[in-house]
C-alpha cells in the first residue's frame, strides 16, 4: 500500500512543481483515501483521487486598479473551480499577500471534501489575490474588488460557482463585488454569499464558522463525558472565525485566554470575557487595528510579539488563523500541557508531522475540513433563502448549523473509529465521508 501512496504521490508532485501547500494537502488525504479505494471495488481502477486532483478550470486574471495617490497598482486574481460533482462551485475569496496558485489549490481541494461533508449540494473552489486589505482606505478596497469583479464575473453565476469571504475578505469587501456583479450583470443574484443582512445575507453566516467549530467541539468533547465548560482555551488569530470561535465557546462557559495576529499574540490571564471581546471586534472589524492594542488596554493582558500562543497551557487548542501555523514543536508543547482537544477552525493550520504527533499521543484531533465546515455549510443556507427569495429566523439557521455539525461529527465516527471504538481518526473519518458523495456523483456522471 505504501508504495501505491508513493507512486500516486510522486505523480502528483511532478505535474504541480513547486505547489508545497496543496502536495500537502492531497498528501493527507492520498493517505487515508487510496486503501479505502483499494478496499472497495466500486471505487477501484477509477482513476477517481487522480481526477479529483486536477482542478476542473482555473482561472488567473490581471486586476489593475488606482490607489489613494493617483497610482496604477496591479494584482493577480485567481478562481480554482476544483470539483463541480455534487453542486456549483463554492469557497472563499482570499486577499492577502501571500495568495498564490499552490495555497488556493490546497484550499480548492480541501473545500470539495468539506463542502460534501455538510450534505449541501455545493461543489468545491477558491479564489483570491495576492492584494492586502491592511492599511488600504475604503475607496482603495472598493476599487480593487470592482475590478476584481469586472473579470471574475463572466466565470461564476448562482448556478456555476459562488464565492464568499476568507481570509481578507469580509462583509464590507463582499458588498463592492456584489455591487459590482450586479451593476455588470443586471441581475439580482445568489452569486456570493456573507453578503450583508439588507441585501440577502443569512443571519448566522458571521457567526457561522466560529459558532460551527465550538458545536463540533462540544460533540468531540461528549464522547469523553466531558464539554467545554470550564475548560481553558487557547486561540490564534482575532478574524472573524476566532472572534465567534471565542463568543461561543465564552456563552459555554470556556475561558479564552489567547488571541492573536501576524504581529504576536495576547495571554490574558483573566480570561477574554464578553465585554474584553466585544472590544476586539470594534478593534478589529471598525477600527482595523493591531490586537497588541488589548493589552495597553486590559491591565490582565500581556502582548507576546513575534510569539504563537502554543505555549500557553491549555484543555483546548482552537487554530483559527491560517495554514502550517502549528509546527511539529508547538504541537508538542500543546502534548506536554495536557491540551486535551485540538480542533481547526483555519484550513491546514498543522502541518503533517503536528497532525502525526496529537494522533500519536491519542489528542483529540480535527481537521479544519470537518470542524471548520459550520461556515461553508450556512453559506448554503444562504443559497437556499436566496433561491427561496425569503429569510429565515436566527433560530431557525443556527438551529440548521448545529444540527450540520452534529451530522458531520458522526459521519468522521462513523468512517474514522477504530475498531475498539476508543480512538477516533477524525482525518480518515472526514476524507472518506468526504470522498464518498464525490466519487459517487463523479461515477454516475461519467467520465467527464
Ligand atoms: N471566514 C470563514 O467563514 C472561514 C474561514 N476559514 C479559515 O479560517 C482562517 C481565518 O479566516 P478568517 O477569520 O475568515 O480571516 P480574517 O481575515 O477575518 O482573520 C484572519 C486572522 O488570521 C491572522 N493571520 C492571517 N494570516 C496570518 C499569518 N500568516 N500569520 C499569523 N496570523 C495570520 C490575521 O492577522 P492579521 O490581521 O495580522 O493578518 C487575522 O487575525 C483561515 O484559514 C480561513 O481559510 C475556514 C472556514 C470558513
Ligand atoms: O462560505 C463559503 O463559501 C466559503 C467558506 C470557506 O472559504 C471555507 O470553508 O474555507
Amino acid at each position: 500500500m505504501e508504495n501505491i501512496i508513493k507512486k500516486f504521490l510522486q505523480t502528483v508532485t511532478a505535474n504541480n512543481p513547486g505547489e508545497t501547500e496543496f502536495l500537502q494537502a492531497v498528501t493527507e488525504v492520498a493517505e487515508s483515501i487510496i486503501p479505502f479505494i483499494r478496499a472497495n471495488d466500486k471505487y477501484r481502477d477509477k482513476q477517481l483521487l487522480d481526477r479529483i486532483v486536477e482542478p476542473e478550470r482555473v482561472i488567473i486574471f490581471r486586476v489593475p486598479w488606482v490607489d489613494d495617490n493617483n497610482i496604477i497598482q496591479v494584482n493577480r486574481g485567481y478562481r480554482v473551480q476544483m470539483n463541480s460533482a455534487i453542486g456549483p462551485y463554492k469557497g472563499g475569496l482570499r486577499f492577502h499577500p501571500t495568495v498564490n496558485l499552490s495555497i488556493l489549490k490546497f484550499l480548492a481541494f480541501e473545500q470539495t471534501f468539506k463542502n460534501s461533508l455538510t450534505t449541501l449540494p455545493m461543489g468545491g473552489g477558491k479564489g483570491g489575490a495576492n492584494f492586502d486589505p491592511k492599511g488600504k482606505s475604503d475607496g482603495e478596497v472598493m476599487r480593487f474588488c470592482q475590478s476584481f469583479m469586472s473579470e471574475l464575473f463572466r466565470y461564476i453565476g448562482e448556478d456555476t460557482d459562488v464565492p464568499a469571504g476568507d481570509i481578507g475578505v469580509g462583509e464590507r469587501e463582499v458588498g463592492y463585488l456584489f455591487g459590482m456583479y450586479k451593476k455588470l450583470t443586471n441581475k439580482f443574484t445568489g452569486v456570493l454569499t456573507g453578503k450583508g443582512m439588507s441585501y440577502g445575507g443569512s443571519f448566522i453566516r458571521p457567526e457561522a464558522t466560529g459558532y460551527g467549530l465550538i458545536y463540533f467541539v462540544e460533540n468531540m468533547l461528549a464522547a469523553k463525558y466531558e464539554s467545554v465548560s470550564g475548560k481553558t482555551i487557547v486561540i490564534s488569530g482575532s478574524g472573524n472565525v476566532s472572534q465567534y470561535a471565542a463568543q461561543k465557546a465564552t456563552a459555554l462557559g470556556g475561558k479564552v485566554v489567547t488571541l492573536s495576529d501576524s504581529e504576536g499574540f495576547i495571554y490574558d490571564k483573566d480570561g477574554i470575557d464578553e465585554e474584553k471581546l466585544n472590544w476586539v471586534m470594534q478593534l478589529k472589524n471598525v477600527r482595523r487595528g493591531r490586537i497588541s492594542e488589548y493589552a495597553d488596554h486590559f491591565k490582565s493582558a500581556k502582548f507576546y510579539k513575534d510569539k504563537k500562543p502554543w505555549s500557553v497551557e491549555c484543555d483546548i487548542a482552537l487554530p483559527c488563523a491560517t495554514q502550517n501555523e502549528i509546527l511539529v514543536g508547538d504541537a508538542q508543547a500543546l502534548v506536554k500541557s495536557k491540551v486535551m482537544c485540538v480542533a481547526e477552525g483555519a484550513n491546514m493550520p498543522s502541518t503533517l508531522e503536528a497532525i502525526n504527533t496529537f494522533q500519536k499521543h491519542k489528542i483529540l484531533y480535527a481537521p479544519g475540513k470537518a470542524s471548520n465546515a459550520g461556515g461553508v455549510a450556512t453559506s448554503g443556507l444562504e443559497m437556499s433563502q436566496n433561491s427561496l427569495r425569503y429569510k429565515w429566523t436566527h433560530e431557525k439557521v443556527d438551529r440548521k448549523l448545529h444540527e450540520i455539525m452534529n451530522n458531520v461529527h458522526a459521519e468522521c465516527i462513523l468512517y474514522g473509529a477504530n475498531e475498539s471504538k476508543d480512538y477516533v481518526d477524525y482525518v480518515k473519518g472526514a476524507n472518506i465521508a468526504g470522498f464518498v458523495k464525490v466519487a459517487d456523483a463523479m461515477l454516475a456522471q461519467g467520465v467527464v
